[in-house]
């Protein structure tokens, strides 16, 4: 099949190489230029795993091109997915203005049939909007469809190839049919509904899965005071089947291009029909405060932050990606700025984009991890990177001027911390001789 995708970010460039690995011929379209010069050199603007060499290979067999040109991609397709961004305007809600210059573009460069697919997650009816404005423009046939997307970042490729189920929107067989036939080899798991449905499927499962992690980031809290350990907690409820272990790991809450502008989007779709989303609101107002438990920690372990260096492990929202949209790491070093501490930050990937968000003349950024501990006065492990799991913790505690570890992630176990005398501060579970280092001994 011949397929056009509009967008190549996270979602348009990896489903992209992803349907020509299926053995389809994909034109890859992005209004930056820049972008595309990038991708004709073999250069992939995003860290994914396994992204380059699946796009690599299908350049080479001809079946993946790049391009700026909508009109000349659409020339020979038959399907047009529009995968571009609809991130969040100030009031929380989607901002429609790429889908609809998408769009009117589509409709300008529209010369046969073709199926218009929209896998950018977009409010419910956008596809009815769509419709509407790319008809305004032409006089050729055309079907719309909705093919919400699942992947994560940092298995986007493993996620694709694999998806644990695909929704397919359509309001007719003819586009129903050429959707499964294209994502049969993926799964035997599709599911076909209606377009309004498959567009609310995906805002559903994104805000259930914030609602997961919110709701065990509060049981942590209470963990915290009652003596219990969230760790257990988690592992005891997930073998219920009803329940399930996945997204219930404790930590500084979560981050990324996805997860806050879903549930903010959501809460607005929901007040447009004069629906007061409580639940939602309160998963994410629960998800804001729960990145500053780092700071209550900090000021707990060392009485006030005014003059101490505060080194930073992580930066990503997330382990095996460089995007720092909406990472809790940025305003957990405003918050440590504001109160007069210096942040000695590290990231194996992140940083470059961390500094173009975060470029305060105080932050120290280091090459290292051990760097960034050398005479720190605590150390805040923001995301479980692999690498900072591997690191000898008693070589980090001979490094740093106080023995203070925050675990935003709960990332290391008693075996990891034996041998090392931390004051270790982990979420929802039993701290480690810190009563006695803190305020008593550091102060
Ligand atoms: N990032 C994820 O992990 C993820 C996962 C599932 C769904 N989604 C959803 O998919 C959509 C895309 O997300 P993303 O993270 O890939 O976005 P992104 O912002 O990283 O990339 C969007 C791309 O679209 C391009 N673009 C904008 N207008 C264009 C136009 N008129 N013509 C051609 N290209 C144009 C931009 O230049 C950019 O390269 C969003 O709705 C997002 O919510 C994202
Ligand atoms: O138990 C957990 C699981 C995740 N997180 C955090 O939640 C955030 C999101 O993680 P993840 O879902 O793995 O990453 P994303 O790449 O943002 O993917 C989500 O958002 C995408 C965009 O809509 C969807 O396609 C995916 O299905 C959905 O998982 C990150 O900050 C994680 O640290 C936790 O705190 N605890």
């Amino acid at each position: 099949m011949n397929i056009t995708v509009v967008g190549t970010g996270y979602v348009g460039l990896v489903s992209g190489v992803c349907y020509a690995e299926l053995g389809n011929r994909v034109v890859c379209v992005d209004k930056d230029a820049h972008k595309i010069m990038q991708l004709e050199r073999g250069e992939i603007p995003i860290y994914e795993p396994g992204l380059k060499e699946l796009a690599d290979a299908n350049v080479r067999r001809g079946r993946l091109s790049y391009t700026s040109d909508l009109h000349e991609a659409m020339r020979l397709s038959e399907l047009v997915i529009i995968a571009v961004g609809t991130p969040p305007l100030p009031s929380g809600e989607a901002d429609m203005r790429y889908i609809e210059s998408v769009a009117a573009e589509i409709g300008e460069a529209l010369g046969h049939y073709q199926l218009i697919v929209i896998k950018s997650t977009v409010p419910v009816g956008t596809n009815e909007a769509v419709r509407g404005l790319i008809a305004a423009r032409t006089r050729q046939p055309f079907e719309m469809a909705s093919v919400p997307e699942f992947l994560r970042e940092g298995s986007a490729v493993q996620d694709t190839l694999h998806p644990d189920r695909i929704v397919i929107g359509a309001d007719s067989s003819r586009a129903a049919h050429t959707l499964q036939e294209l994502h049969r080899p993926l799964t035997d798991q599709l599911i076909v509904t209606d377009i309004r449905s498959a567009e609310m499927i995906k805002y559903a499962s994104n805000a259930f899965l914030a609602t997961k992690i919110s709701f065990i980031n509060e049981i942590a809290n209470i963990c915290e005071k009652v003596g219990a350990d969230v760790t257990e907690v988690a592992g005891g409820m997930g073998l219920d089947r009803r329940i399930g272990a996945a997204f219930l790991r404790a930590g500084i809450g979560y981050g990324g291009s996805c997860f806050p502008k879903d549930t903010k989007a959501l809460i607005q779709i929901a007040g447009n029909v004069a629906y007061d989303f409580k639940l939602l609101k309160s998963v994410v107002e629960v998800n804001h405060m729960q990145r500053f438990g780092v700071i209550d920690k900090l000021l707990r372990a060392l009485g006030h932050l005014q003059g101490r260096r505060v080194a930073i492990w992580g930066l990503a929202f997330k382990p095996e990606t460089d995007d720092v949209r909406d990472a809790p790491a940025i305003e957990i070093i405003e918050r440590l700025l504001e109160l007069g501490a210096t942040p000695v930050v590290h990231d194996p990937i992140a940083m470059p984009n961390f500094r173009r968000i975060a470029a305060d003349p105080r932050i120290v950024w280091c090459e290292q991890p051990l760097d960034a501990v050398r005479g720190a006065d605590a150390l805040c492990l923001l995301t479980e990177w692999s690498q900072y799991l591997r690191q000898d913790l008693r070589e980090v505690e001979r490094a740093m001027a106080r023995p203070i570890l925050i675990d935003g992630r709960n990332a290391y176990s008693a075996e990891q911390l034996a041998g090392a005398h931390f004051a270790y501060y982990p979420v929802g579970r039993p701290a480690m001789n810190n009563e006695d280092i803190a305020l008593h001994e550091l102060i």
